[in-house]
This record gives C-alpha cells, structure tokens and sequence, in this order.
C-alpha cells in the first residue's frame, strides 16, 4: 500500500504539533520515524491509521484519502496491547473475529501464527503468564495475521531490554520480508532503525518537520551496524546528542532520556 502524505498540518487546540509534512511512502518500503519526544511522531501514526484527521492536508492510501480506521493498516503499540483475561491464542484470533471470522477457524490461524513467532506451546497462556518479548511476539502475531496492507508500529520494542529487543527485530524482519506490507515504525532507538529501515526521517522538536531524512534501502545488515556509524553519528547530532566514537552505544541509550528532558525544557 501506498501512503501520500500532503501538506499534513496537525494542531491541537492551538498547539502546533505537525508542519507541513509531505512525503510518499511506497508499497513494501519500511520508514522509521526519529524525533525528539512530543515532536508529533505518534499523532503521525494516528492520522495514518485513521484514529485521527489532520488540521489540513490530505493522507492517501493507495490513492483514495484516509477518513478513518480500516484494518489494512494495523497499529501496534509499546505495550499492554494483549488484553489479560484472554490466552495468547485467544488475543491473536480475536484480530480475526473482529472481521467475522468463524471462532474455530480463528483459533486455527491465530495458532499458526503463534508458531511462527516461536510461541508454540504457549498458546493457552496468559499474557502475565509469560515474558515481556513473548508477549510482544504474541502482539506481533496480532499484528500480522489479519495480514494488513500497513503496519504502524509506535515504539513497538521500546519496553524490552536490548537483547530480546534485537530478537524481536529479527523476528520482525522476517515476518516483513514473508508478509511485504508498509511499514510506518517510530522508536527511540537508533540502532533499530538503523537495522529495520529502508529510509529514517529525522523529525525537529515539535512541530515536527524533516530536518534530515537518510536512505538505506539495498544495504544487506546485520546487528553489526559499525559501517552505519557515520550516519548514527551525524542522525545523533540532529536529535542534539553528540556521540563521540566509541561513546555511541552510551549515547543511543540515552537518546530517550535526553529527549524527554528536551521536552521538560521546552514545556
Ligand atoms: N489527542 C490529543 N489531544 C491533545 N494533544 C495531543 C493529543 N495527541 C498528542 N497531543 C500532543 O501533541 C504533541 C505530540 O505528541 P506525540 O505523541 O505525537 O509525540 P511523539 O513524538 O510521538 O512523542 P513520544 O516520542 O514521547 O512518544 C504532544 O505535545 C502531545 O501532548
């Protein structure tokens, strides 16, 4: 699916979020969106999935103009998406459900899905039954098995601890390359746009407008991101965190700190 954003101006009540922001984003392509705590990078997301109407300007999908949510573009979020009186399985077929699936038919597919993210045998758990990644696999496996034409994903990893959350984007990639869907992701990591993304738009302090936006499609990557350090470095610089070599991993990690202090300043 495609998604045009044109001339996108968000406000709310008087509050400049988003200005001006135009661009394309091309079928299967993956864009990560990197910013500055409360730049207006999840109301972005919102507009996209329908959830919200931008102040002007238009959003087209495919061409036709974004007037509210459709399950061909899927949002996923940081955390708590999994209701907790549900099992895994029962939370990924729900997704089916919705749409007037048969239940059993759900339950078949939900549990299939459940494999391919590594779940199995964990079907019949419930969500506080198991780990953090396992739940946001489980999420993920939501995500997917309605098979959206466009996946948001705000902060999709963000509460997971680094090892699980490199995981989590293989798993992730993965299931991209099978499904080919759009993807919208915002996150605070770096590293993981750097590793997930065909192109990363760096957004200003709110209202959000691209201040520099980077191209990695064709790059075959890995976790080892250590050609990508010039750009990590100079993606750093325009967020106002400047990384001297070898102090990278530190400052990528502080990224979220340092943003949402930006934001305390700025209030
Ligand atoms: N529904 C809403 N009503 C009023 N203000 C809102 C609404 N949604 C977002 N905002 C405001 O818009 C600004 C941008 O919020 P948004 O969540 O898009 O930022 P963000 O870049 O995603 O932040 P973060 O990285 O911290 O998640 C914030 O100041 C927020 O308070």
């Amino acid at each position: 699916m495609k998604l045009s954003f044109k001339n996108i101006e968000k406000q709310f009540s008087g509050l400049q979020v988003i200005k001006e922001f135009s661009r394309d984003i091309d079928d299967g392509e993956l864009v990560a969106l990197v910013g500055p705590s409360g730049c207006g990078k999840s109301t972005l997301l919102h507009i996209a999935a329908g959830l919200e109407q931008p102040s002007a300007g238009q959003l087209l999908a495919d061409g036709q103009e974004v007037r509210s949510a459709h399950p061909e573009r899927t949002l996923m979020f940081q955390e708590n998406a999994l209701y907790p009186w549900l099992t895994l399985a029962e939370n990924v077929a729900l997704a089916l459900e919705f749409q007037k699936q048969d239940k059993k038919e759900a339950r078949k597919q939900a549990v299939a899905w459940l494999e391919k993210v590594n779940l199995k045998g964990f079907e019949d758990y419930f969500p506080h039954q198991v780990s953090g990644g396992m739940r946001q696999r489980a999420a993920l496996a939501r995500a997917f098995i309605s098979h959206p034409k466009a996946l948001l994903l705000d902060e999709p990893f963000g509460a997971l601890d680094a090892l699980t959350r490199m995981t989590l984007q293989d798993a992730l990639r993965q299931l991209i390359r099978e499904a080919g869907p759009t993807v919208l992701l915002v996150t605070h990591d770096v590293d993981e746009a750097l590793f997930l993304a065909d192109r990363i738009l760096v957004f200003s302090a709110r209202p959000a407008t691209v201040l520099k936006e980077f191209n990695l499609a064709h790059h075959e990557k890995t976790h080892d991101l250590s050609e990508f350090a010039p750009m990590r470095r100079e993606i750093l610089g325009l967020l106002g965190i400047h990384a001297e070599s070898g102090d990278d991993a530190h400052a990528v990690g502080s990224l979220r700190t340092a943003a949402r202090e930006q934001e305390v300043l700025a209030a």
